[in-house]
Formats: structure tokens, sequence, C-alpha cells
């Protein structure tokens, strides 16, 4: 049997912050003649980053991230073009990558996912005004929400639902002007979603027909609308038809360039601040997983 030499990048910040935790199990049901590990906590936000860096440099085969989208952000970003693989044992509050790639979010499950059934298979990643993201972009009230969010000490679901619920009535919304590769679009809405991936995370799916091997990206608008009739495309969002939604407008496409006056935006959940034009694009199997 292969061998894969594997460094392991904690996030202690993940989700629950129960990292120690994460490391037992890890101890305990790895599989440790498939893989020859080492284990490291990240320190500070950007520092799985450059550990995945280092696993490059050092020529591993294969990392894993134990944390949840922003971790796999920081990470995938670095393993874009490069042979080292990603595997994911998924620890954060929405995991929205791993839940689109069918990782199994129970940990014990995702670590014996990774002994006996993963595979090495390529993904689409995606760059937003040339920064990496791996499964969603957003503009406007996403980017918002990701920019409170990012402000608490606790994460988690009920962070979200806090974040939420503080702007949610007195948002407004802005035009959104929209190039594609074959045609354009102006709309005014209330956010702009670039989907690799099918979901926020906690199976709210954005775009439900996304999907990260197909070498597209799904461009969600989710239009102007009373915030009541709003309550209830929300309902959508886990029920897997949030496309059949009217308050929602999506485009496929390889690129997509959208003009507005929003500039609070997120990579992977990760608020930035995104000048425009916005200008996205995929980069079709630029990720070796192992998934
Ligand atoms: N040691 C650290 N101390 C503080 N922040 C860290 C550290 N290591 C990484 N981070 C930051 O932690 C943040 C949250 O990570 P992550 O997105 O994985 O968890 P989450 O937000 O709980 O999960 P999800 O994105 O799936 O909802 C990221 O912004 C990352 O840069």
């Amino acid at each position: 049997m292969t061998t894969f030499i594997t460094k392991i990048i904690v996030n202690p910040n993940s989700g629950h912050k129960d990292a120690l935790q994460s490391e037992r199990d890890i101890d305990r049901y790895l599989d440790k003649s498939r893989f020859k590990y080492d284990i490291v906590e990240s320190k500070y936000r950007g520092h799985t980053s450059e550990l995945a860096k280092e696993a490059v440099e050092n020529n591993y085969d294969l990392v894993i991230a134990v944390g949840g989208d922003g971790t796999v952000n920081e990470i995938g970003s670095v393993l874009t073009d490069t042979e080292t693989a990603m595997a994911i044992l998924p620890k954060g509050s929405g995991n929205g990558v791993a839940r689109c790639l069918q990782i199994p979010v129970k940990f014990k499950k995702a670590i014996e996912h990774l002994n006996y059934s993963a595979t090495f298979q390529r993904i689409d990643t995606a760059l937003l005004n040339n920064r990496p993201f791996i499964g969603l972009a957003g503009i406007g009230f996403d980017g918002l929400i990701s920019h409170e969010f990012d402000r608490y000490a606790s994460r988690g679901l009920t962070g979200y639902l806090r974040a939420v619920s503080k702007h949610f009535l007195k948002f407004k919304p802005a035009k959104f002007k929209v190039t594609a590769e074959d045609e354009q679009l102006e709309v005014k809405g209330f956010l702009a979603v670039i989907a690799n991936s099918d979901q926020f995370g906690n199976n709210a799916r954005i775009a439900p027909k996304a999907n990260m091997q197909d070498g597209l990206l799904n461009l969600v608008i989710v239009k102007d609308a009373p915030k009541i009739t709003l309550l209830t495309a929300v309902l959508r969002l886990f029920g897997k038809s949030f496309d059949k939604s009217k308050n929602a407008v999506t485009l496929k496409g390889q690129y997509f360039k959208i003009e507005t006056t929003f500039h609070h935006a997120h990579l992977d959940g990760e608020p930035i601040e995104a000048e425009s034009p916005v200008e996205v694009k995929i980069k079709p199997s630029s990720l070796k997983m192992f998934v």
C-alpha cells in the first residue's frame, strides 16, 4: 500500500475551537500505515497558508486541512497548480466546501473516509480580482455579514444568525451590471454570489446545481424584493430549490464582470473589500484533492 507523506494543519480558531480533541481523534483513528504525518496548529490568521507553502516546498503528497471554509481557502489557494493534494477534515462552522464534496462532517467518519475510500481527483477553483477562492465568493449583503461575523468571538451558526438579524431589515439593495461571455444583465439586488461549490455551509444551497468539477461558475443575484418575500426564499436555500426562486437570477459561465457600488465582499467566508468592476473567472481542474 502507498504511504502518503502528509502535513496535517489544524486551525484552532475554526468552529467550536476544539483543536485538542481533533488532534486526539486523528492520533487515534487515522491509519498510520497509509499516512506518514506530522501535525501542526496554526498560530495566527494566514499561518495555515505559510504552513501549506512549506509542505509544497518539501514535496509533501498531501495536506489535510482541519477547519472550515476559511482554512480550506488559505490552504487550497497555496496548493492550487501544485502536485500536493488537499484533503479536508471538517471542523468549521459551516463546512460548505466539505459538504459540497460529500465529505462526512462527523469527524471520525471523515477520518475513516480518508483511511478507506478517498481518491485523488481534480477540482476547479476560481479567482475574484485575481484573489483565489475555492467554494464561494459574495458581494453585497453576504459580504457585509462576513465582515460582521468576523468581529464575533464565538463562531458557529448562531453567530451567522446574529449577524444576519442585525443587518437584514435595514439593508438597501444596489444595482449590479453583469457582463458574461455572451450576455449582459442589469439588475437591482441585495447580493451577488459567485458559486463554485453549491452552498454557504450548513447545507444552505444558494446554487444547488453547482459542481466543483464542471469547469463553470454559477453567478446568483438575489433581486430586490420586499424583505418578507425574501424570508420565503431563505427557506428554499435548505430545500435545494433556490435556483427556482423568482427572487433570484442564476447565470452559468467561466467568466463574469460585475459592476456595483457594493464593496463589502468575501472569499469562502473571509471578509475582503472588492473594487468594482469585480472580475471573476474559473480555473478548471486546478486543485488536486484527496476526497
Ligand atoms: N491560530 C489562529 N488564530 C486566529 N485565527 C486563525 C488562526 N488560524 C487560522 N485563523 C483564521 O480563522 C478563521 C476561521 O477559520 P474557518 O473559516 O476555517 O472556520 P469557521 O469560520 O468556523 O468555518 P466556516 O468557514 O466553515 O464557517 C479564518 O479567518 C482563519 O484565517
